[in-house]
């Protein structure tokens, strides 16, 4: 692999640029992280994947927001960085591996390729985790379940749960004005960054459609709107469930696509999805120049 080399895909329009800590010859700082994900002075994403060793597990991964924070946990991100894997040859062919994140060992398994390249993969998440303080949520009460918080002139009820990252999961029954997209940049933001999210949190409008489906606009912690996210659905899919609004099996819509999640009942979350490569390359060397000032 050439030095420097970067692959850009992305999960239902949810994208991600993929890099191997052990191939680039420069420091991924925050400064280096908000450039490439720009679209105008880089490549331009929803976020960086890095690869990195791992001692625990086949493979390790960093993820990092456009803002440069990092994140414990990235769905679309996990079935990205695992269809890289697969298509250069990392997993010398073997279809199901684990992969060390932040928020933990995930399982992965290559469910579909075609000509030889991932196609639909389905990652294991991990478990819902539903303690205010594992969230983490600076609440009284054990569960943060209904739970009214005032935001400007709104009162919305959320609902949070960690799936390796923070989830803050409001349904839009009682607000139907909120599953807006100009809505959701307004208040999303709002929210993210509420005093009662120590690590700030990501956020999702949603609307039940039946017992095996819903819909969900999004507000990610530290990239803003995006068009799909994994670990919202499966978060998402927890509440729903856990609230008995909806069956162990869902599919999660997004303007970006849809993915499956399922649930057994200790809420351990499976979520599958297709992944699509978009580009390959190799930074430039103007750009890592402007990196490293
Ligand atoms: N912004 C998220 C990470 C990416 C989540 C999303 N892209 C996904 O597919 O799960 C966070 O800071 O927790």
């Amino acid at each position: 692999m050439e030095k420097n080399f970067f692959v850009k895909s992305h999960g239902l329009g949810n994208e991600y640029i993929v890099l191997d800590k052990e191939n680039i010859d420069f420091e991924l700082t925050k400064k280096a992280i908000q450039t490439l994900c720009n679209v105008h002075f880089g490549i331009g994403s929803d976020g960086i994947l890095l690869k990195v060793p791992s001692e625990k597990a086949d493979f390790g991964l960093r993820i990092f927001n456009p803002d440069g924070s990092e994140a414990e946990k990235s769905g679309n991100g996990l079935r990205i960085f695992c269809k890289f894997l697969y298509d250069y040859g990392f997993t010398k062919g073997s279809k199901e591996f684990s992969v060390e994140t932040k928020g933990g060992i995930v399982k992965a398994k290559i469910e579909k390729e075609e000509k030889g390249k991932a196609k639909i993969i389905t990652i294991d998440m991990g478990k819902a985790v539903f303690d205010t303080d594992k969230i983490p949520v600076n609440i009284n009460d054990k569960e943060c379940i209904d739970y009214p918080l005032k935001v400007e002139d709104k009162e919305f009820k959320i609902n949070c749960v960690s799936v390796g990252n923070p989830h803050c999961v409001i349904l839009v029954d009682n607000v139907p004005e909120m599953f807006d997209e100009k809505q959701v940049k307004k208040y999303g933001p709002k929210i993210e960054n509420n005093p009662i999210f120590p690590n700030r949190t990501n956020v999702q409008f949603v609307k039940v459609i039946d017992k095996n489906t819903a819909e969900i606009k999004i507000w990610e912690r530290g990239a803003g709107y995006t068009l799909a996210s994994g670990s919202s659905s499966s978060a998402v899919a927890s509440v729903l469930y856990k609230k008995g609004l909806t069956d162990s099996d869902i599919t999660i819509k997004m303007e970006g696509g849809e993915l499956k999640i399922s649930l057994d009942k200790d809420f351990n979350i499976k979520m599958t999805g297709e992944v699509q490569e978009i580009c390959k390359g190799t930074l430039s060397e103007e750009l890592i120049e402007n990196i490293k000032e």
